[in-house]
């Protein structure tokens, strides 16, 4: 398990903007990036969530999301060292990832 260092100064901002190239926006009132995935149906998005549960737990890093149907909005933030996290970045590139199939 890979401990998670806060990201801050030029770093998190590198880290923001390469988010948000990928559906990724920034959280009003907390340091946390957020996302809505949309999958064709609730077998996606179920099959989805547990190829990313599998991985979190492996990270030991674990995801807050809501799921209803199809769609999956998920936030990531690092409770141990509040706030953002290079932990939160490798989860978020998972779940593009695990997203498009590749
Ligand atoms: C001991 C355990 O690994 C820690 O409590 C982990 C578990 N999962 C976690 N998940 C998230 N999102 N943030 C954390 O700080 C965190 N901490």
């Amino acid at each position: 398990m890979t401990t998670p260092h806060k990201l801050t100064g030029d770093d998190r901002a590198n880290a923001l903007s390469a988010l948000a190239n990928h559906g990724w926006a920034e959280v009003e009132g907390r340091d946390a990036i957020a996302k809505r995935f949309t999958f064709d149906d609730f077998n996606d998005a179920f099959g989805w969530m547990t190829r990313v549960a599998l991985v979190a737990e492996h990270m030991g890093h674990h995801p807050e999301w809501f799921n209803v149907y199809k769609t999956v909005e998920v936030t990531l933030t690092t409770h141990d060292v509040g706030g953002l996290s290079n932990l939160d970045v490798a989860m978020a590139s998972k779940m593009d990832r695990f997203a498009d199939g590749t």
